[in-house]
């Protein structure tokens, strides 16, 4: 119990005050913020969702969070650490798998290539990347490339090879946006399958709000920039797997859109 509550502890996310804006904004004078005064804690093992509209600085907020982009002001810590640049503890799942997936390799290839560059002996990548396979249900596909797959198999992929890394964090850049309607409700159960079988530290974004409902146990309300800001947090008291039908799930729905003017 003691191990697992100091595990959490490293993964919690603390953002206080921050703020982003670009370097040419200010060369022309311009007070001009894409995310001005941000501040969340996000809990070790939680599964947190970032809702906003299109062009509000989700991605710019998840960067900062992964070490990409750097801040203007203020502070994001993982644990007790300051983020200053990428590491092994946050790792980004983006929307299309087909950049971050190396064409020329198999899938159980792609998902070891992570271990591999971290020297791990070849039976123990075999026996990582056969648990990750097996958990994003793509057993039987290790000798395939990804031309050979679609896309929710690719997205799958890359989420097995981010896992098989192990990060304490995964920032997840609207993962499932690209995909068609039926693979993206199995990937959206498959994520919550794998949250809960390990003990990760989810931020997911997405501007879709049933996906944020399906998902997230809490979801952050960006408002729309410049300047944009965390201005709600909702707790999802409902139990996994979501029900569409549930009419607890369509209350929280209205509550949420009303944010959107929608
Ligand atoms: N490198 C950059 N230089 C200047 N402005 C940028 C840069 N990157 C992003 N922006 C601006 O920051 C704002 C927020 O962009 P961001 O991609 O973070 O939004 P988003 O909410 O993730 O959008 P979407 O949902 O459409 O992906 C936009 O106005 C964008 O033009």
């Amino acid at each position: 119990m003691i191990v697992m509550r100091a595990a959490s502890r490293q993964n919690e996310i603390h953002i206080e005050r921050l703020d982003k804006s670009y370097a040419q904004h200010a060369a022309a004078g311009d007070l001009h913020y894409i995310i001005q005064d941000v501040n969340l804690v996000v809990k070790g093992g939680e599964f947190f969702v970032l809702l906003g509209p299109s062009g509000c600085g989700k991605s710019t907020l998840l960067s900062m969070i992964a070490g990409f982009v750097s801040k203007t002001s203020g502070q994001v810590k993982v644990g007790e650490k300051e983020v200053e640049r990428p590491g092994q503890d946050r790792a980004v799942v983006f929307q299309q798998a087909d950049s971050s997936l190396f064409p020329w390799l198999t899938v159980r290839e792609n998902v070891e290539f992570g271990l591999r560059m971290k020297r791990v002996p070849a039976a123990q990548r075999k026996e990582i990347s056969d648990q990750y396979i097996a958990l994003v249900s793509l057993a039987g596909h290790e000798s395939k490339y990804p031309r050979e797959l679609s896309g929710g198999m690719k997205q799958r992929v890359q989420l097995a090879r981010v896992l098989s890394n192990d990060p304490a964090i995964l920032l997840m850049d609207e993962p499932f946006g690209a995909l068609d309607a039926m693979t993206r409700r199995t990937m959206q159960r498959e994520l919550v399958r794998i949250w809960q079988n390990t003990d990760k530290t989810i931020i997911f974004v997405t501007h879709d709000i049933q996906e944020a409902l399906l998902l997230g146990g809490r979801i952050g309300i960006m408002s729309a920039g410049p300047s944009s800001k965390i201005t709600d947090i909702y707790e999802v008291p409902l139990a996994y797997p979501r029900d569409l039908a549930d009419p607890s799930f369509h209350a929280l729905y209205n509550v949420i859109q009303s944010h959107f003017g929608e």
